[in-house]
């Protein structure tokens, strides 16, 4: 097209006097882009234009006088000798602020271009163009755009990654052709759709675009479903984790609560809240410093280091509390504070049982090693009976005889006590004190446990031999407890041992003397025995020399106060523990037991109780069961009035601190010895 085309479409118009108003009226009533400006000459000196007027707008130009000086100070003509296929080129394809200037002659005189807007224009734009370049390199998304028709003009370097396909490869095809699926997104159908590519799974969303500046198109973006896949498993994982850690902190035996960084609460455990008796909307969330001060958690943030097992009181009652930072990266990201309530009292009780087991042990270990010598005196059978007393005294007579001893009384009278006090005050005391258990040695041992066997005895039997208890009791003491349950086939070799004083060792052939003191003991009815023949009568007259009689507990009742207080002294010393007493209760029912296990069913029982007592004092439920039922009915005519009773216990305790002597507790009572034996009598106290 020659210019001179472009240019007949245009009225000149004269313009010299030409108002900007009248300007902008003829531009809009003639549809015209550009206004030929003329000189007074009629000469074309330049073009004006839309935008040319909108700036004027803009910039405030008055809006009548001649536009002229404006054109001179904005318009500029290019080279005159610009090739004129390059200048109509540059006419066609401008938008804002170019004109053409033409010669009277109709030869064109040059261009006018606002080369300042043009340029200002166009710098901004490829800016912007670089910074979408850029973002477009850089996203994670695909990013392809196509024209109305859909075909594909445009795809970033993300989307040439996931499709494994290069640009060229798609510019020009129809994105459809290219990615069926998104027919589906094209006809409306579906706003996003998954997409298959060459090395992941996408998901691919469209939305048109259309300006008036740009073509009309699509955006299609493709999302990487993979990430989205493994943020869900992420999600899933820790969602899994939480329901966890609730449901342990729900069923934790303890008081578990947790903190952020800024020390606010974030999860606590059931078993927490009872404890503190709180809601848990009461702490959730809520700085733990503010809230519970006293659990001092806080601490952990300062120190960055675990507290384990300290000892806290809250409202009087102790907790062990641990205290333990969660670390990340070197920094302190929250804490766990753990309170340990309810195994404190169990763990108290074991390590209290453990304790209690321990000085058993060593008890019994120390007694272990005194095995094999005597190690009570008189003074260790505690009495204050008067019969005890006198008791005492003949056996103490008799140990200092060679004679033998028999001591009958039932089980747990004191039996043993009795024999080990007789060889320590006997002549023999520095030999050894033996004791043979007749009726725990099977029958068929008995023989050789007395006699011991040469070496060789038996076949199978201990090469080396074996001494028997009468060698080793040789210038000491045997005791023989339980004699009464001696087969009597052994009582006869027994028998003559005590005569002989000689005796051969099972398989030997050599007589071996032994100077040995017998003492013997039982609970069993002996006469009868040798009546119906199963004990015989020359070994019961051979170990009746002298007989000692220990009574039962029941009928020295006395002697209960003081055994309760002697042997509590020495289990507390055994058990560890720190019992002081028995209250009225426990101690009446004490008194009124029959005790057919006498004293040793009295120390077991006082053990037991011990060991249960939570108050320093022993109480009634403290005391078994089987005892507490056994009771005997309280005796009506002994129901004695208020007074009474505490004359009964005033008299008690002063026959207990007088070890029984009824002289000086009547002088400490201030009454007549007469006088104590009638209260005496009136109480049933014998
Ligand atoms: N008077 C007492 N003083 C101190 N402890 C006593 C007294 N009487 C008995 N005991 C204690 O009672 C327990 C039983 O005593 P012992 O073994 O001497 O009785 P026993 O009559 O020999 O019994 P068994 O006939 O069953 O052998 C022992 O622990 C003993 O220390």
């Amino acid at each position: 097209m020659e210019l001179r085309d472009i240019m007949t479409e245009i009225d000149f118009v004269v313009t010299e006097e030409l108002s900007l108003l009248e300007a902008i009226e003829l531009m809009y009533q003639k549809k015209w882009n550009l206004l030929p400006v003329m000189n007074e000459k009629r000469e074309p000196v330049g073009v004006f234009t839309r935008s040319c007027l909108y700036r004027m707008l803009k910039e405030g130009c008055p809006l009548s006088g001649p536009i002229k000086s404006y054109i001179k100070r904005h318009v500029e003509t290019i080279d005159i000798h610009t090739p004129a296929d390059e200048i109509e080129a540059r006419v066609k394809h401008s938008n804002v602020g170019t004109g053409v200037v033409i010669h009277k002659d109709g030869t064109v005189a040059g261009i006018l271009t606002k080369t300042d807007m043009v340029m200002s224009l166009l710098g901004s734009l490829s800016s912007l163009k670089n910074q979408l370049e850029t973002i477009l390199a850089h996203s994670n998304l695909g990013v392809m755009l196509t024209d109305e028709e859909r075909n594909i003009f445009f795809m970033n370097p993300k989307l040439s990654d996931m499709t494994g396909m290069a640009e060229e490869d798609f510019i020009g095809q129809e994105a459809d052709a290219v990615f069926p699926a998104l027919q589906a997104l094209f006809s409306g159908k579906d706003s996003i759709v998954p997409c298959e590519t060459k090395s992941m799974k996408t998901v691919a969303t469209v939305s048109s675009f259309q300006s008036s500046e740009l073509k009309k198109g699509c955006i299609i973006l493709f999302r990487d479903t993979s990430e989205i896949e493994m943020m869900a498993a992420e999600l899933q994982t820790v969602k899994a984790l939480k329901k966890t850690l609730e449901t342990t902190l729900e069923y934790a035996y303890d008081g578990i609560i947790m903190t952020d960084e800024h020390q606010r609460i974030q999860m606590v455990s059931p078993p927490f809240l009872d404890l503190f008796n709180f809601q848990e909307s009461e702490l959730l969330h809520r700085s733990v410093r503010t809230v519970l001060p006293e659990l001092h958690l806080c601490k952990v943030y300062k120190t960055q280091s675990a507290e384990v097992s300290d000892m806290m009181e809250i409202n009087g009652i102790k907790y062990i509390v641990h205290r333990i930072p969660i670390m990340e990266g070197g920094q302190v990201i929250g804490a766990i504070g753990k309170v340990m309530f309810r195994q404190l009292n169990e763990v108290n009780e074991l390590f209290k049982r453990l304790q209690r087991a321990e000085n058993k042990a060593s008890y019994y270990h120390q007694q272990y090693n005194q095995a094999e010598s005597a190690r009570f005196i008189w003074d260790d059978i505690w009495s204050i009976h008067p019969y005890m007393e006198r008791l005492k005294l003949s056996a103490a007579k008799a140990a200092k005889g060679r004679s033998t001893v028999l001591i009958r009384g039932e089980s747990g009278t004191g039996k043993e006590l009795f024999a080990h006090a007789i060889h320590n005050s006997s002549a023999r005391s520095k030999g050894k004190f033996v004791i043979v258990n007749c009726a725990a040695i099977p029958e068929d041992l008995l023989e050789s446990e007395f006699f011991g066997y040469e070496e060789g005895a038996f076949t199978g039997a201990r090469q080396k031999g074996k001494i028997g208890k009468f060698d080793l009791a040789n210038g000491g003491t045997l005791f023989l407890d339980e004699i009464g349950d001696m087969s009597v086939s052994l009582q006869a070799k027994l028998l003559r041992v005590l005569q002989e004083r000689e005796f051969y060792r099972v398989g030997g052939t050599k007589k071996i003397h032994v100077d040995v003191r017998i003492i013997a003991a039982t609970n069993r009815p002996l006469e009868e025995m040798v009546n119906d023949g199963s004990f015989r009568e020359d070994l019961y007259y051979r170990l009746n020399v002298i007989s000692l009689q220990v009574p039962p507990l029941r009928e020295r009742r006395e002697d209960i106060p003081f055994l309760i207080q002697k042997l509590m002294e020495e289990l507390n010393k055994m058990l560890g523990t720190t019992i002081t007493g028995l209250d009225i209760a426990s101690k009446e029912a004490l008194l009124r037991f029959n005790w057919p296990g006498n004293v040793r069913e009295l120390k077991n029982i006082l053990e037991r109780a011990m060991t249960f007592a939570e108050h320093g004092k022993i109480q009634l439920e403290d005391l078994p069961d089987y005892m507490l039922k056994t009771l005997p009915e309280k005796k009506t005519d002994l129901s004695i009035s208020l007074v009474e009773n505490a004359e009964l216990e005033t008299i008690k305790k002063a026959l207990l601190d007088m070890k029984g002597n009824k002289a000086k507790a009547a002088r400490l009572l201030g009454i007549s010895r007469s006088g104590l034996y009638e209260k005496i009598k009136k109480y049933q106290l014998h």
